[in-house]
Parts: structure tokens; C-alpha cells; sequence
């Protein structure tokens, strides 16, 4: 079966109408003020209305508090939250209770040891999302830092995953096929 794939960080009208005529599975918008990608309610609506269930639209958040979370729902239509902080899995679990989305939680990888912490979150994630852990005081993704594939060779959960991080035109290919991931996040 061919990767699912997500183009994240669609910001303008431009953007989404791309990656809607690309026939891509996914579409994100980033609610996380620090990131060059951020998207105000208001304009996340305006795009997902634009989107008109043509393409699943992902929410990313960053340690939200529920009433952000809240509000971006209220404004616009998200098929999924992704949370791409240090969010507990009881924190997802609260979150997929409360706004009943599909959650997927992103995890940083550097070592094999990092791969381990995904278990802790069956049940409470639909999805894990290994991305490149980044630098202290840079944002916790977005940086365009790939992580050693070689560490997810082999790698086999009941927990459906995906791959992020520094993943681009030249190097997507060659990332499905060295680690066999599912979805792919660019
Ligand atoms: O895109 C952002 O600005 C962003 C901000 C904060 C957390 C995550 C963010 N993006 C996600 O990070 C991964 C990897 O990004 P990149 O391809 O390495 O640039 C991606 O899946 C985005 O969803």
C-alpha cells in the first residue's frame, strides 16, 4: 500500500489549493504562535472552509491548553489534532476524550531508546509520529532535521505511525522505502 502523506504548514490559499491538486492525504495547519507557519482560528477557517472536505485537515499544536484547542475547532474544521510537544499519553487521552478528533502525537528521536517511549501511548494515540529531535530553544519541529532512519528498520507496532522530519522531494522515496513508513509528514 503507497504512504498516506501530509504536507504541513499551509498557510495561504495558494498552499492548500496545491496540495489538494497534488492528491495528498492530508493537509496541516500549525497553531503554534513561534512558528514561522502559524495560523490564526480565523484564518485556518478560511482555509478549511476553502478546503470543503476535499482533503483531511490536521490540526498541530504545540502544549495547548484545552481552550486553544477549543477555539481552532471552533473556527475551523479539523479531521485530527497533532500534538507536537511534551503532551503525556494521559494528556492525549484527555484530549481525544474531550474533543472526540483522531489524536496523533509526535515523538523526538535521536536513539533507538527514543523509539521505546511510543508504547506508552497505546490507547491514547490514533497515531505516533517520529520526528528529528531538535536543538534546545528551537522550535520541536518544522526544522527540516532528518533523524538516522537505519533506527526504525525493522520496526513493526499494532500502534499505526509515521514518519517526519527533514523529509523533502529528493529524499521521501528513498525514506519509504529504507523504513517502510506508512504515512509520511513534509
Ligand atoms: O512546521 C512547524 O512550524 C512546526 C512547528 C512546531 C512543531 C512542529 C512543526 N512542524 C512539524 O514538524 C514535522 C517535521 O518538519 P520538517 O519537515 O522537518 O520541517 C512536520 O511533520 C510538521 O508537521
Amino acid at each position: 500500500m503507497p504512504a498516506r502523506i501530509k504536507i504541513c504548514g499551509i498557510s495561504t490559499p495558494e498552499a492548500l489549493d496545491a496540495t489538494i491538486a497534488a492528491r495528498v492525504d492530508y493537509a496541516g495547519l500549525v497553531f503554534y504562535p513561534a512558528s514561522p507557519r502559524a495560523v490564526t482560528p480565523n484564518v485556518a477557517g478560511a482555509l478549511t472552509a476553502r478546503a470543503s472536505g476535499r482533503i483531511a485537515m490536521v490540526g498541530l499544536f504545540v502544549d495547548a491548553d484545552d481552550a486553544t484547542i477549543a477555539e481552532a475547532l471552533a473556527a475551523a474544521r479539523l479531521d485530527v489534532l497533532q500534538l507536537h510537544g511534551s503532551e503525556t499519553p494521559e494528556r492525549v487521552a484527555q484530549f481525544r476524550a474531550r474533543f472526540g478528533k483522531p489524536v496523533w502525537k509526535a515523538l523526538p528521536i535521536a536513539s533507538a531508546s527514543d523509539l521505546a517511549r511510543a508504547a506508552a501511548y497505546a490507547g491514547a494515540a490514533d497515531l505516533i509520529l517520529f520526528d528529528a529531535k531538535t536543538p534546545k530553544g528551537a522550535l520541536p519541529g518544522g526544522m527540516g532535521l532528518a533523524f538516522d532512519w537505519s533506527l526504525l528498520a525493522g520496526y513493526r507496532s499494532a500502534l499505526p505511525w509515521g514518519l517526519a522530519g527533514g523529509l523533502n522531494l529528493a529524499n521521501v522515496a528513498e525514506a519509504i522505502q529504507q523504513t517502510g513508513a506508512p504515512l509520511v509528514g513534509v
